[in-house]
């Protein structure tokens, strides 16, 4: 006999807006349509959470699965797939590194047809705002990409221009009259720049010292400067520091529509541990003093970081260990997206004890509300997508080369002990990742666009 329901998820603790309940889920036609201490009717499936956590599915807002083009270094197949194993149920995937670079609505649709085709989850994309696309950008919003992403400082790949000044702010105004977000990566290039001319070195050191916390906040002060005189909303990726937040957060409390993300290796790993792993912890900005990272965390704690992204940006091993003694010609980007819910929990839950209706703030709630998802996604109530992560907090889970999925199994995460496991993934109803099947073959992803007046609502979010 038919079920009343699709699948039954019975007696987890359900992480809910302000609370956390023991409570069923009862899913129909992947989304949820009841949440009760007991579920009556049964359902075709069921799935016993006693004794496990129910999150929001992680919303990871930056992503470079570096399709087409680059799908030798991980694609939408393997990227979608390493994500749900780490409970997250919709990425947002960058304009950069895939090659053409999502410049124009036609490569927009090739890598919407792309993750349609491949995805395992949720996705959306992001535009590109680079020197020359002006003209494309009311394309692309009419699209529906999530956003657009500028770089202030070079990217690392020669098929993604960073912005000069003049383009930022005429971008800028474009897509204030779009009524859309500009994502930065926000380091000055001319700092940069000069520090590399006057260094010539090859360490580590030498690297992070080319990159300073300093020009990170000069990136940022132009841009909040751009933004008031635009009006164009901002979103910072990957601050990776607690100076910079405070002057995100002086913009905010001007009046400022903006926010800010950071990821979980600038929570968990120094520059000392970026000397011990090597290459493969290279990303920009890079890993910072110890004393950051410990200021980072009170940043976030006290309520000032928006959301938690992972950045993910794989590549090729070669690419790391080809140039362990020159940390300049190393790939940077961390490979690192399976792990961002474990990381927020085990360091922030269960090593911090901030409760876990916090961490689905930063990795579900808030970038549903920002990028105008909520509520069809990022929270756990009746009438949302059934877009969840069953998590365990009796499992130590030792990292090893064995646990990535990622197309090329390097990570700084090798090696890092976690308290807890994600056990199961489930997207819009349906089971894509369990600990002991692993991620389900058939590709389910749809590719999301952003619902205006959800958007325009979202930017009032508090963090
Ligand atoms: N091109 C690219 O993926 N860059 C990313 N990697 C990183 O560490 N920071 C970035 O912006
Ligand atoms: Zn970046
Ligand atoms: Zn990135």
């Amino acid at each position: 006999m038919a079920g009343k329901y699709d699948l039954v998820i019975k007696g987890g603790n359900v992480v809910l807006l302000d609370e956390v309940r023991n409570l069923d889920i009862a899913v129909k036609n992947g989304m949820i349509v009841e949440l009760a201490e007991q579920i009556s009717g049964d359902g075709e499936n069921v799935l016993d959470a006693s004794g496990q956590y129910v999150l929001p599915g992680m919303i990871d807002a930056h992503v470079h699965f570096n399709e087409p083009g680059r799908e030798d270094w991980e694609g939408f197949r393997h990227g979608s797939g390493l994500l749900a194993a780490g409970g997250c149920t919709t990425y947002f995937d960058m304009p950069l590194n895939n090659i053409p670079s999502t410049v124009d609505v036609a490569a927009l649709l090739d890598k919407a047809n792309r993750g349609g085709s491949e995805s395992r989850v949720d996705f959306a994309l992001w535009g590109a705002l680079v020197p020359g696309n002006e003209e494309e950008l009311e394309g692309l919003a009419n699209h529906g990409v999530i956003g657009f992403k500028a770089f202030l400082s070079p990217t690392g790949t020669p098929e993604f221009e960073a912005v000069d000044d003049l383009t930022l702010y005429r971008g800028m105004k474009r897509i204030a009259g779009l009524n859309r977000i500009l994502a930065l990566h926000s380091e000055s290039a001319p700092i940069i720049h000069c520090l590399e001319a006057e260094k010539k070195g090859t360490t580590v050191r030498d690297y992070c010292e080319t990159r300073p916390v300093l020009a990170e906040m000069e990136a940022v002060s132009r841009a909040l400067l751009m933004a008031r005189e635009t009006g164009c909303s901002l979103h910072f990726v990957h601050i990776s520091s607690a100076r910079t937040v405070r002057l995100i957060q002086e913009a905010k409390a001007a009046g400022l529509d903006v926010t800010l993300e950071t990821c979980p290796h600038y929570l968990l790993f120094n520059i000392e541990d970026f000397e011990r792993l090597g290459s493969v912890a290279k990303c920009a900005p890079p890993l910072r003093e110890e004393a950051e990272r410990l200021q980072l965390w009170e940043a976030l704690v006290s309520g000032q970081i928006d959301m938690i992204t992972s950045d993910h940006s794989p590549c090729p091993t070669s690419m790391k260990t080809a140039h362990e003694h020159d940390m300049f010609q190393a790939w940077g980007g961390i490979t690192g997206g399976q792990f961002s819910l474990e990381a927020m929990i085990d360091q922030g839950h269960v090593e911090r004890r901030l409760p876990l209706t916090q961490i689905a703030r930063w990795t579900a709630i808030h970038p549903a509300k920002r990028f105008g998802l909520y509520p069809r996604k990022g929270v756990l109530s009746v009438g949302s997508d059934a877009d969840l992560a069953l998590v365990s907090l009796n499992q130590d889970h030792l990292i090893t080369e064995q646990d990535l999925l990622s197309r090329y199994r390097h990570s700084p995460y090798i090696g890092r002990r976690f308290r807890c496991r994600v056990t199961a993934t489930i997207q819009r109803g349906t089971i894509v990742y369990t600990l002991r099947d692993g991620v389900m073959e058939q590709p389910r992803g749809q590719w999301l666009q952003p619902c205006e007046a959800a958007q325009a609502e979202g930017r009032t979010i508090k963090a």
